[in-house]
Parts: structure tokens; C-alpha cells; sequence
């Protein structure tokens, strides 16, 4: 049976309105008024990488509802997961940022910042223009397949975990403990800072 609240009121002109929409409004308002945290990782291995990745970082700030936080620091990566030789090396960053977007909204506005970059999908871990994945997302555990969260590779990336830990050394990679124990059991060969280089905070 669906409840409904009328207020009390004797207007007739009120339409009742569902106890199930209520609960709705009041999630969307709660999450509007808390903002949650979600870290970000971008790659590139194909064009003007450290021009991408600052686009990316940019596209990122004019959504609304997202604040980015924090840019870590610029890493040149050996590709993880292919026969080595076979692709460019990554520029890889880490962003942090505070959002109002649910989960999904958040991965379907990376898709269209990787898109607007000329992401194209061909292969697995194919080389590309702009890799731009949710890392993690508040305290979000979740395996479905469609958004895993944690981002289900995340904790055997140097190339993520590098770089996060640079810009939040204490940070904890929900379900998997904290990123600087993480960065131990994994190889940081191939993952070079390149201090020469510099992301921004957008303006
Ligand atoms: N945490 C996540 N972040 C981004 N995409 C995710 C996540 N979890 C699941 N996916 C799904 O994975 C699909 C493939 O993503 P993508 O093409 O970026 O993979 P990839 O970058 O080649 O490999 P990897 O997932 O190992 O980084 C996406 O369409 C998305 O639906
Ligand atoms: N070094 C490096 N290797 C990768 C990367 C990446 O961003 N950096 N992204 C991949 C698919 O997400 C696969 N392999």
C-alpha cells in the first residue's frame, strides 16, 4: 500500500504526495547538503599527455556538483597489463575532489570527458587518449561490474597509488586498507615522478 503525506491540510487544490517520493527528495537533499569524496585517476599514453590530463582536470571542475581538491603530482608509467615495448609510456595524475553526483552520474561525466578527449575503445588496456576512472567513492563498497568501487585494480597500481599517496599520505582505499601499506606490496618499477612537469588546481 502506498502512504501518503497530506500535511494535515483540508485544501483540495494539495495533491497528497507519496511517503516513497518524500524519502527520495530528502536523499536527493541530504547528499546536495554532504557532499562526498571521490578520487580520480587519469592516464594518457597518445597526443600532448600533460595537455590532456590538465583538460580532463578542467572538464572535471565545470561539472556541476563536482570540486576538485587536490592535483597530485605528475608520474611518467611504464603500461601495466601489456607485452612491455607495445605502447607509449602513461602520464599518470591522481585528483581528489568533493562531489554532489551519485556514483553513476559521476562515471557517465568521465566517460564524456574521455570522449571529448577522442577516447577510443578498441582493446583491452589499449593505448588512449584519456583514461579517466573512479578510484573511489566515499566509503562505497560495490562489485557491480557496470562501476566497481573500489575501482577493482586500483590496489595493484603503483601508477594510482603513487600518486594518491603524494596528495593524501594517509589515505585509506576502502576494503583494502591504507594506501602507503598498499604502496609496499606492490613494484614501483617503471613509475618515475616527473618533477619537471605540474598539473594545476583549476582557476
Ligand atoms: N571504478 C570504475 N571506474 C571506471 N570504470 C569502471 C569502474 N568500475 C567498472 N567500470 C567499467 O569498466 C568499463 C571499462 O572501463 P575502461 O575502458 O576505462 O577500462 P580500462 O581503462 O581499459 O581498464 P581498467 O578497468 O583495468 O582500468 C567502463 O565502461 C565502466 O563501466
Ligand atoms: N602505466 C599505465 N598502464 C595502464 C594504465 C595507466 O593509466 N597507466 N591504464 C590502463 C587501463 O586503465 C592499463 N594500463
Amino acid at each position: 500500500m502506498t502512504a501518503f503525506i497530506t500535511g494535515g491540510q483540508s485544501d483540495p487544490t494539495v495533491q497528497p504526495v507519496p511517503a516513497s517520493v518524500v524519502e527520495q527528495v530528502d536523499a536527493a537533499d541530504t547528499t546536495l547538503h554532504n557532499p562526498k569524496r571521490a578520487v580520480i585517476s587519469l592516464g594518457s599514453n597518445l597526443g600532448n599527455r600533460l595537455e590532456t590530463l590538465q583538460g580532463a582536470i578542467d572538464a572535471l571542475e565545470d561539472t556541476p556538483g563536482v570540486r576538485i581538491k587536490a592535483v597530485s603530482p605528475v608520474y611518467e608509467t611504464e603500461p601495466w597489463g601489456v607485452e612491455p615495448g607495445s605502447q607509449p609510456s602513461y602520464f599518470n595524475a591522481v585528483v581528489l575532489l568533493k562531489t554532489t553526483l551519485p556514483p553513476s552520474s559521476l562515471l557517465e561525466r568521465a566517460h564524456a570527458v574521455e570522449e571529448a578527449f577522442h577516447r577510443v575503445r578498441e582493446e583491452r588496456w589499449g593505448a588512449r587518449t584519456l583514461d579517466v576512472d573512479i578510484v573511489a567513492y566515499a566509503d562505497v563498497v560495490d562489485d557491480d561490474p557496470h562501476l566497481t568501487l573500489p575501482h577493482p585494480r586500483a590496489h595493484e597500481r603503483a601508477f594510482v597509488l603513487a600518486p594518491w599517496h603524494d596528495v593524501e599520505p594517509e589515505a585509506q582505499l576502502p576494503g583494502r586498507g591504507s594506501v602507503a601499506g598498499l604502496l609496499d606490496t606492490v613494484t614501483r618499477e617503471g613509475v618515475a615522478a616527473r618533477k619537471d612537469l605540474e598539473l594545476h588546481l583549476p582557476e
